[in-house]
């Protein structure tokens, strides 16, 4: 795991960092794919949610990143009740999240240095504060030698790792993953859970949505099951 003068975490004195009081959420026009849905996540945990395709992981992770608004019940991030957040209030709420997407979202004109150096330009930190940081994340996730490469000419895995690399630059108090070792191979999925973990271990409270069950058993992590919308009582204790 890089470590410099940025590593710490982003903490909160929020015991919870996500608390979820019977959710319920469908696409417009649709029935609900999520129901009656409680979570807590506590501050500094880290949990994987699994399921078969289709039981609505995507949906919850769609939530909790303030994507979607629930039909019913309450969703608190970091203490605070968002259910009804207005739309000017959610940018302060995403720079306290760093979210790896299923698409990766990765802006194909700028090099993988400057796709992963993006949230902290956005802070409008000077490249020189953390361009060294910025290096060393893509050599952990091994990009190091693909570190001015443009998105289109990198493989499947190399952007799932890159869009891993700018999510957890921040070091973000929550982390939000969906599938994020669905393109690549076992060696790299259980080297990118040893990221996940290490910025667990510094305090951010950590969610995997995948459905490689044996590396959710293999991680030590509380594994949730979602099943045709509804959360299973199915926790594994933590390793
Ligand atoms: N934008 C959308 N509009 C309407 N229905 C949708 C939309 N996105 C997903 N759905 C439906 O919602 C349900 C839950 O989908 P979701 O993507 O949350 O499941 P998932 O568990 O993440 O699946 P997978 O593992 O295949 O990614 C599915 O029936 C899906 O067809």
């Amino acid at each position: 795991m890089p470590s410099s003068p940025a590593s710490a975490v982003e903490t909160t004195a929020t015991p919870e960092t996500v608390r979820l009081s019977g959710v319920g959420f469908g696409y417009a026009g649709a029935p609900d794919v999520l129901r009656d849905v409680n979570l807590i996540l506590p501050r500094g945990s880290f949990h994987f949610l699994t399921g078969p395709s289709g039981a609505g992981k995507s949906s919850l992770l769609r939530l909790l990143t303030l994507a979607e608004r629930p039909r019913k019940g309450t969703i608190r991030l970091f203490g605070a009740d968002v259910t009804q957040i207005e739309r000017r209030d959610i940018p302060a709420f995403r720079r306290r999240m760093g979210v790896v997407f299923q698409e990766f979202h990765l802006l194909d004109h700028l090099s993988a240095f400057e796709n992963a150096a993006l949230p902290l330009r956005l802070t409008h930190q000077r490249e020189a504060a953390y361009a060294a940081d910025v290096a060393e994340m893509l050599k952990w996730v091994g990009l190091g030698d693909r570190m001015d490469a443009l998105p289109p000419a990198l493989s499947g895995g190399e952007k799932q790792r890159l869009a891993i690399a700018r999510a957890v630059i921040t070091r973000p108090g929550l982390i939000v993953a969906d599938e994020p070792t669905g393109s690549v191979d076992g060696v790299m999925a259980e080297k990118l859970l040893r990221l996940f973990q290490s910025l667990n271990r510094l305090g951010a409270t950590v969610l995997i949505a995948s459905h490689d069950q044996a590396l959710a058993e293999r991680s030590g992590a509380r594994v949730l099951r979602l099943d045709r919308g509804r959360l299973a009582p199915t926790e594994r204790a933590a390793a």
